[in-house]
């Protein structure tokens, strides 16, 4: 399958999926969103493949959603349309997504970035929530991602400034989960991938529905859903290969089942 505005390919068990809008810095418009919705549809429903990686290119993750499609739209438009609604689904693909960021993640880049389920930084990635310099604000989540991410303070610094952050901050206040050299920055996400897809794809899309619905609820709450999937593990033909392997000293072989 072709698109117009991504590269899609897979290396193993792992797909990769590259923006591809270079003139337009990988502005985020509706064929994009079409666009990644069928890739990473298409992932989920591929039993070959485990995890995957977003990444953009070595200037621009993506300088936010497309200034130039929003320009002309007025109240009506936009609410009728939901407009960025559409981005939920993409929050709610269920096998690991990996960010691989370089150069700008800005607006609605940043705000795609946060959505995948953690973010690998090039040392010359920016991040930043610029939408206050446009007379608007964040429009993709960022102003409660972003906030869960980083805490009210630098969430606030960043939506009403608009200034960015340089990766090294962006690791300290725990956007980012490391900062590689932008060099190595593909490999690094390819491996990191490939390392969850030797994995139970089972056990690990519970782990990552337990992790995301910490964001969603009481610690209560949340304590009692992790305690329901972890016993429900225990049902998984893996829980038995993982321990069976470890007691007897040799690699698991998980069959995802
Ligand atoms: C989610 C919601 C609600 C909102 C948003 O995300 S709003 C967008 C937030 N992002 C921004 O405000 C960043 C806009 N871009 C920039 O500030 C700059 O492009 C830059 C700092 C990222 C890079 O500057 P540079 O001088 O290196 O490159 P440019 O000449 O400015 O850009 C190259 C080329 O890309 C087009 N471009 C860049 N960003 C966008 C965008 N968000 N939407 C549409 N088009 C964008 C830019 O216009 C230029 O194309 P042309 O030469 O054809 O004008």
């Amino acid at each position: 399958m072709s698109y117009e505005t991504i590269l899609v390919e897979t290396r193993g068990k792992v797909g990769l999926v590259t923006l591809n809008r270079p003139k337009a810095l990988n502005a985020l418009n509706a064929q994009v969103l079409a666009d990644l919705l069928a890739a990473f549809r298409a992932f989920d429903a591929d039993p070959a493949i485990a995890a995957s990686v977003l990444t953009g290119s070595e200037k621009a993750f993506a300088a936010g959603a497309d200034i130039k499609e929003m320009q002309s739209r007025d109240y009506v438009d936009m609410y009728v349309a939901d407009a960025f609604a559409g981005w939920d689904d993409f929050a709610r693909i269920r096998k690991p997504i990996i960010a691989a960021v370089a150069g700008y993640a800005l607006g609605g880049g940043c705000e795609l970035a946060m959505m995948c389920d953690f973010i690998i930084a090039g040392d010359n990635a920016k991040f930043g929530q610029p939408e206050i310099t446009l007379g608007v604000m964040p429009g993709m989540g960022g102003s409660q991602r972003l906030t869960r991410f980083v805490g009210k303070s630098k969430a606030m610094d960043m939506v009403l400034t608009g200034r960015m952050m340089d990766a090294a901050e962006a690791e300290r206040c725990g956007l980012v989960s490391r900062v590689v050299p932008a060099d190595d920055l593909m490999a690094e996400a390819l491996t990191a991938a490939s390392r969850i897809a030797e994995f139970s794809l089972p056990a690990v899309m519970m782990a990552k529905e337990a992790v995301d619905r910490a964001y969603e609820t009481t610690l209560s709450e949340g304590l009692r859903f992790e305690r329901r999937l972890f016993h429900s593990m225990f049902a998984l033909e893996d829980q038995k290969e993982g321990m069976a392997a470890f007691v007897e000293k040799r690699p698991a072989r998980f069959l995802d089942r």
